[in-house]
């Protein structure tokens, strides 16, 4: 019997700034429902193969499937949507503006933006302008454009960054819900969040994959069958 190809098929990624490699030929698949944590110490190359997958910086190798069809990068927004960490889009209108604008961009309903808006709580901030949000309701104005693009893949940049506890749960709840539909690529420097969300976790080191699976299948790997990620994390980097 052949296996269905997964969503996405990412092989042998390489960027290299002159004489450095950042990316040494990383390769991974995403399935459909699938979260997939990328993890790694500063400098990891996190931020580089993100913005390689989906386009944004010409990679110096590799090849990326979508359903086992190549997607050359000038494709790739078609299927991904990425949101960077920090960023503050259209500063100085009124969030309910950026929020409309996106939406009328994407040629979805009111009634769809008015969901997002309100399973992320944006509400009270509506009439305040972007560049005066604080950095968790900025975020969360940040998920909700996420929330309102149609690419089946999302890639999203810290997305708990900015959070509390409790909200860091609730927009994980939120998020398992849009798994269900789409796929999501989450970058995460907090191992116990990645721990909590992800189905499985791609774990580079100075642009190469130390590690791709499971927690189980990563502590096997690190030699610690019981160990939780911070743990495995200590083990298997430097
Ligand atoms: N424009 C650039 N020119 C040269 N080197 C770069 C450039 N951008 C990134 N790098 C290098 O590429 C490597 C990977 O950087 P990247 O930002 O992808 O790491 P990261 O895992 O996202 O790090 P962090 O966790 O600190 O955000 C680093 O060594 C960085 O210094």
């Amino acid at each position: 019997m052949t296996q269905a190809a997964p969503l996405l098929s990412v092989r042998g990624m390489i960027k290299r700034y002159g004489e450095a490699t950042v990316l040494d030929g990383v390769d991974f698949d995403l399935s459909p429902g699938e979260i997939l944590g990328i993890i790694g110490p500063n400098g990891a190359g996190k931020t580089t193969l993100m913005e390689c997958l989906v386009g944004l910086l010409s990679a110096d190798g590799g090849e990326v499937r979508l359903h086992g069809e190549p997607l050359p990068a000038a494709r790739r927004r078609e299927a991904m949507f990425y949101l960077p960490d920090g960023i503050a889009p259209w500063s100085d209108q009124p969030v309910w503006r950026a929020t409309g604008l996106f939406r009328e961009l994407h040629g979805l309903g009111a009634e769809r933006e008015a969901t997002v808006v309100r399973r992320l709580e944006l509400k009270p901030v509506l009439a305040k302008r972007v560049s005066e949000l604080s950095k968790g309701y900025r975020r969360r104005l940040l998920l909700v454009l996420a929330l309102l693009t149609p690419q089946p893949i999302l890639i999203l940049d810290e997305p708990f960054d900015g959070f509390d506890l409790r909200q860091t749960l609730h927009v994980m709840d939120l998020l398992r819900e849009v798994a269900a539909e789409r796929a999501l690529i989450l970058s995460i420097h907090q191992l116990k969040d990645a721990e909590r969300i992800c189905d499985r976790l791609l774990l580079l080191d100075a642009g190469r994959r130390l590690g791709l699976g499971t927690l189980a299948d990563l502590a096997a790997q690190a030699g610690a069958a019981h160990a939780d990620l911070e743990e495995v994390f200590l083990g298997l980097t430097h």
